[in-house]
């Protein structure tokens, strides 16, 4: 679910009024995601033929004082060709507005939907878009630091604890400790950098057949190394269910895609199976640190950390032979 506030039909019209959309219509929860409410709006819309839009309340984990960034950067995207929902700014110009204590944006509906089984054909679509988000963010004027960078996720997982981290598999301390120093100690400073999504999963991808309709939720974007955004881009796209078997096809043609519109150096092909590894860990580390503050029986799904530690192995053992093919 991922409907954490109530919001009643007065209090929804009442913020559609600050907006020059028309009448409210109707507002559904929408049911996927997990880290703030979503509710697909319906509209008069200004024109009167009707309009859809997106209304996000931010919930957790998000710092309200990088919403500029986030909603400044969709907008920038949009504007240059890049498909990401603009944002809709209200009467006043502004693209957030507070109700009660949490902000919320009214952002653009784009149509699509997210694979769940990816086809060569769509992820070397996906490999162009972000290579196209890449390129047309250089003249984007703020800047975030990365708040998940090496040093981060040893601390969440230092947090955590080696004894509680087993209670969830096992395996998981062990695939942990054999990685992160290597991570800490050889993790590139040099490699070029950019704005990037950061968390560019097929869930954050709406397609259309084999077209890239929407690359949503850039709640974790920020400044950091380009080619970490292709390598979480890998991790994400390239394997079976739950990381158990890689995707040679998909993880290929990702790669190719992304080739076509931004080429490589020879010092990112060379730092991608540590970054691939870096990534599975990022996600290892949030996942374990989401899975423990969850209780077993709340509403909201938890992710399983082991199915990151299966494609970190996978990199250790033949990151060399997937990049550099
Ligand atoms: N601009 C959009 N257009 C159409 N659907 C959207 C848009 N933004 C979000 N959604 C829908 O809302 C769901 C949750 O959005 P998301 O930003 O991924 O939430 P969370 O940050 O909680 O994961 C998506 O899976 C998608 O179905
Ligand atoms: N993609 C991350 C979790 C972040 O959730 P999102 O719904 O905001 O994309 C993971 O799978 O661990």
């Amino acid at each position: 679910m991922a409907v954490y506030t109530h919001l009643s039909a007065e209090d929804l019209a009442r913020l559609i009024g600050h907006y020059d959309v028309g009448k409210l219509v109707s507002a559904k929860g929408i049911a996927e995601g997990i880290s703030n409410s979503n509710w697909l709006v319906e509209t008069t819309g200004s024109d009167g033929n009707g309009a859809r839009f997106i209304l996000t309340m931010y919930e957790r984990r998000i710092d309200l004082s990088d919403l500029p960034f986030f909603l400044g950067l969709l907008d920038h995207l949009s504007a240059k060709g890049v498909p990401v929902p603009r944002t809709i700014h209200d009467r006043d110009g502004a693209s957030s507005r507070m109700v009660d204590d949490k902000a919320v944006a009214l952002i653009e509906y784009l149509p699509g939907v997210s694979v769940g089984h990816p086809t060569p054909e769509q992820a070397r679509a996906v490999g162009i878009a972000l290579a196209d988000l890449h390129l047309a963010s250089t003249d984007f004027a703020l800047t975030r630091e990365n708040d998940l960078r090496p040093r981060d996720w040893a601390a969440i997982l230092a947090d955590a604890g080696a004894g509680a981290i087993g209670t969830i598999d096992r395996a998981l301390p062990s695939v942990i400790e054999e990685s992160l120093s290597d991570l800490l100690e050889h993790w590139p400073e040099d490699l070029p950098s950019s704005i990037v999504h950061a968390d560019l999963f097929p869930d954050n991808v709406l397609m259309l057949g084999s077209r890239v309709s929407a690359l949503i939720d850039f709640y974790f974007s920020c400044h950091d190394i380009t080619a970490y955004d292709l390598a979480v881009t890998h991790v994400a796209w390239s394997f079976t269910a739950g990381g158990h078997d890689y995707r040679t096809e998909v993880g290929a043609a990702l790669l190719e895609g992304y080739q076509s519109v931004r080429p490589l150096s020879q010092s990112e092909i060379a730092a991608l199976p540590l970054l691939a590894q870096g990534a599975a860990m990022r996600f290892i580390a949030t996942r374990i640190q989401d899975w423990l503050d969850t209780p077993a029986d709340a509403l909201v799904t938890r992710k399983d950390p082991m199915d990151f530690a299966r494609r970190l192995q996978f990199y250790r053992r033949d990151g060399e032979k997937v990049f550099n093919a």
